[in-house]
């Protein structure tokens, strides 16, 4: 495939020390970064169509084992790797949609040097590219009873196809009216230190006594719908989300008085005394943090609901004239059909796509601008800027 060879080219090139047997296949990419070489190929399963990785250390010509995080792209037909920015790898896939065809493999971002401390292992992860920036989303934060629930059931009735809720993980039992998988996904504790050991959550924090936590797919699944995510989590939580890599806008919910909160906590009645005491206790440290720590973006207190509602579709921007009109991805017309080929120029990506067969010449040209990319692992790579352009106007064809 002609699209491999030339990444081999151009990443190989008088870089081996040693004498290394590759025996490069069709399906497979290698990629120099540093003293390591990261192949990329199909997995040995025929029945597993996923990504699989292989790290070779070029100083001892030692295969190394590496933990791999995140979700695995799906290559079937092939692909092309480049390295960019010099701590990930972009990874184009043949044949494939505008939002399912770029992919980075993250080997020295801060989040893998992150992980490679907590893990004491090599590690790498996977991140899917977006095309453009997307909205960012919304963490509501607060001490238990609030209100937080009531203003982001409001939100979410009266604008549907703009918001969608972040599912969380919880080891709590479910309340009466709750349901898994549309409340909480209400798991094991075992079960769910294991997903947050293997890098499936963006956060988690141990609450009032419970696990809960925000999965990567939880947020993946409300973006890819066109929707604007909304996390209701606690402090702790804001906290882990602020420090990582997902951009978002960070909201802290007061209650008028602690006698108040009280109040609301115990007329809810879905507590025991005992529950209702712990998270009382919480809320006087939560409320401390909420208002002095700096880390929320604005603070917003709920007294009368309605009035508080108000303000925080005023903060959202939401009292324009933008009702009901959802979010749409900015997504170009970039399928890349048949066989594709990839050169590298500072931080630009040019694919060249299409076929030569005699008869049906045909060649289309996009460019990626890997220069602004955003967030990463363990979520979505975002800032990506795909676009076509008209070989007549240069590599520097300007983007709409
Ligand atoms: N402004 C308000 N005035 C009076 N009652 C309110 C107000 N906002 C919410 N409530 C009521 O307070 C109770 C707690 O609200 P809600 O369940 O939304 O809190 P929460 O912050 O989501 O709590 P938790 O963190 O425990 O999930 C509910 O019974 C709700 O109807
Ligand atoms: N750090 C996280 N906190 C979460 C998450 N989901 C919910 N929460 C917070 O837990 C408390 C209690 O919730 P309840 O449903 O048991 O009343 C509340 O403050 C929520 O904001 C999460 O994924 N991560």
């Amino acid at each position: 495939m002609g699209e491999i060879q030339e990444t081999l080219v151009e990443d190989l090139q008088g870089n081996l020390p040693i004498e290394l047997d590759l025996k490069l296949t069709g399906y497979q990419t290698a990629t120099t970064v540093g003293g390591k070489i990261y192949l990329i190929e199909k997995s040995d399963d025929e029945s597993n169509l996923t990504a699989c990785v292989k790290i070779l250390d070029k100083s001892n010509g030692q295969w190394g084992d590496a933990t791999v995080l995140g979700t695995k792209p799906a290559i079937c037909k092939g692909h092309s790797a480049v390295l960019v920015n010099n701590d990930r790898i972009l990874v184009l896939k043949k044949d494939s949609t505008p939002d399912d065809c770029t992919w980075f493999l993250e080997v020295d971002t801060p989040f893998i040097r992150e992980q490679k401390k907590i893990l004491d292992t090599e590690v790498v992860a996977w991140s899917k590219g977006v095309n453009g920036d997307g909205p960012k989303p919304i963490v509501i934060s607060g001490p238990s009873g609030v209100g937080k629930g009531t203003l982001i059931t409001k939100l979410m009735t009266e604008f549907p196809s703009m918001f969608g809720f972040s599912v969380s993980h919880t080891t709590r039992a479910p309340r009466n009216k709750e349901k898994n998988g549309i409340h909480y996904h209400f798991t094991e504790r075992m079960a769910m230190e294991k997903d947050i050991r293997d890098g499936k959550f963006l956060e988690s924090a141990s609450v009032h006594g419970n696990l809960y936590g925000t999965s990567v797919e939880a947020v993946d699944v409300v973006s890819d719908a066109g929707k604007r995510c909304i996390l209701d989590i606690d402090v702790q939580g804001a906290r882990l989300v602020r420090a990582n890599s997902l951009e978002a806008i960070f909201i802290f919910i007061c209650p008028p008085s602690f006698e108040e909160l009280e109040q609301r906590l115990r007329a809810r009645g879905t507590e025991t005394e005992e529950q209702v005491q712990k998270r009382l206790r919480n809320a006087r440290a939560e409320l401390g943090e909420g208002k002095s720590s700096g880390l929320f973006d604005h603070i917003l207190v709920n007294d009368d609901l309605e009035k508080c509602y108000e303000s925080l579709k005023e903060l959202l921007g939401l009292k324009q004239s933008t009702e009901g009109i959802p979010y749409k991805p900015s997504l170009e017309d970039c399928h890349l059909n048949g066989s594709h080929s990839i050169s590298k120029t500072d931080q630009k990506v040019l694919i060249r796509c299409g076929t030569m067969e005699l008869g049906k010449a045909s060649k289309k040209l996009f460019m990626i601008d890997a220069s602004s990319l955003k967030g990463g692992a363990p979520g979505r790579t975002r800032g990506l800027n795909m676009y076509a352009i008209d070989p007549s106007n240069g590599l520097n064809g300007s983007n709409r």
